[in-house]
């Protein structure tokens, strides 16, 4: 049975240092671990193991050594692994990541919602590396090595300098040497925001974030990279967001093109995102007569697609340049049945008189969930909602939103939308009867 051994007392500079059990996993794939009465959560440990850790926080450990490892722990394919905080399931099969997070997600709902037994989810696995179109990379200042391109440490502000990332498709990993090279002519004054990649149609794509005015010297400066590079080079500084080189960027999903401006939301795992359409087509079995409300509805990854199925959509969207470049979208693709509309969804004033008039729903809001939509639909009694969530926590605590109006898990599933790191996508389809 599970036993702790004391080994140091705890101060600032000698801090406690414990032997523990990993009790379990949760569904962001930390472990859980007692000691003395009190919770720890450490990632890097897998269930069941017998682990050295040293406490960093009230409820923070951080993994010394495994002292009995779980027999599923491999070894991580990333240089990386232990400096940057992006990949942590990587001591998992990639088959085991989805394994491990299936049941914890199914635990979160039923705890926090109210729904109980469900069935286990359908799973959607897709790539194990080289999956990500799109990245977002840290700058910041090195006084011996210059301006350094990196990713964030995990639970820290520390950033750790990375040449290639092995999640990324090879387009963007190709683009990060060169990057590395216009950022070391640029001058230590320079007021350098993060850097973002995107492997997008007709070429990839560069945003750089200032926080001051472009000036005249790195105008220059960028334009020659875009042009050696071939790539579109889109800068927001203080003033203005611009395009200095191209003028488009878009992506294809089946026929359709589906475009966007760099900072946009666009989902960042291409083959997954077309079955994930898919699912939510067949999944909201649509008909010709249907009504559809698109919420969270971004430049229209669903809107386009589902309105060719459907009588008509209403998609709302918090950015008005990104329902205005849906409306764009929607012309360029011929679909003339799309009414897209900027809204903030948590003011329940957005959604008044919308959702009587609505047969079908899909929410596919951001990590902080939909609660405020949801008590809308849920309340004008939508037959259908399919709701897709990036943090299945929130989400758990919505659904207590549909199973108080009586709704029904009809199905639902889990999409491997960011292999090797400790998010999941969740699908849910809820029914009215
Ligand atoms: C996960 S993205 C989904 C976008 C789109 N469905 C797609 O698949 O590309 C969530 C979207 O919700 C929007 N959003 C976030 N908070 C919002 C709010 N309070 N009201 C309306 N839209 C919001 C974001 O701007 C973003 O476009």
């Amino acid at each position: 049975m599970v036993q702790f051994y004391k080994i140091k007392h705890s101060s600032k500079n000698n801090p406690t240092v414990f032997k523990g059990f990993v009790s379990a996993i949760d569904h962001r794939l930390q472990g859980i671990i007692h000691y003395q009465q009190q919770t720890y959560f450490a990632q890097d440990v897998l269930p069941e193991e017998e682990v050295q850790l040293k406490v960093t926080g009230k409820r923070k450990a951080q993994l010394l050594k495994v002292l009995q490892a779980d027999p599923r722990r491999i070894k991580p394919a990333c240089q990386y692994y232990g400096q940057c905080g992006g990949c942590q399931g990587q001591i998992l099969s990639f088959d085991e990541q989805l394994n491990l997070k299936a049941p914890e997600v199914k635990r979160l709902i039923e705890q926090l919602s109210g729904y109980e037994q469900l069935m286990p989810p359908q799973l959607f696995y897709g790539q194990d590396w080289r999956y990500r179109r799109v990245t977002r990379l840290a700058t910041w200042f090195d006084h011996r090595r210059g301006w350094q391109l990196g990713f964030r440490q995990s639970q820290s502000k520390q950033l750790v300098q990375i040449d290639s990332c092995l999640v990324l498709q090879e387009s963007l990993n190709a683009l990060i040497p060169p990057l590395q090279g216009l950022l070391n002519a640029f001058s230590k004054s320079a007021k350098l925001g993060h850097v973002e990649l995107y492997d997008c149609l007709p070429q990839p794509a560069v945003r750089l974030r200032l926080t001051s005015a472009l000036t005249a010297k790195q105008r220059q400066l960028c334009t020659q990279f875009a042009n050696e590079q071939q790539v579109s080079f889109f800068v927001s500084d203080l003033k203005s967001e611009q395009y200095l080189v191209g003028s488009d960027c878009y992506y294809q999903l089946g026929e359709l093109a589906i475009h966007f401006t760099p900072g946009d939301f666009i989902q960042v795992n291409p083959l997954l995102n077309e079955q994930m359409v898919q699912l939510a087509q067949q999944w909201l079995a649509l008909k010709g007569e249907d009504r559809l409300l698109d919420l969270y509805s971004g430049v229209g990854n669903f809107t386009l697609p589902l309105a060719k199925q459907v009588r008509s959509v209403v998609a709302i969207e918090g950015i008005e340049r990104m329902s205005e470049q849906l409306r764009v979208n929607a012309k360029l693709n011929q679909l003339n049945n799309i009414k897209a509309l900027s809204g903030d969804l948590d003011d329940p004033k957005t959604l008044a008189g919308i959702c009587e008039t609505i047969d079908k729903v899909l929410l596919d809001p951001a990590r902080s969930g939909a609660q405020t939509a949801l008590e809308s639909v849920a309340k004008a009694g939508v037959k259908a909602v399919l709701y897709i969530a990036c943090d299945p926590a929130t989400m758990a605590r919505d659904l207590a939103i549909a199973h108080k109006y009586g709704y029904k898990i009809q199905r639902w599933a889990l999409i491997n939308m960011f292999s090797q790191t400790s998010h999941v996508e969740t699908v849910v389809l809820l029914s009215a009867d």
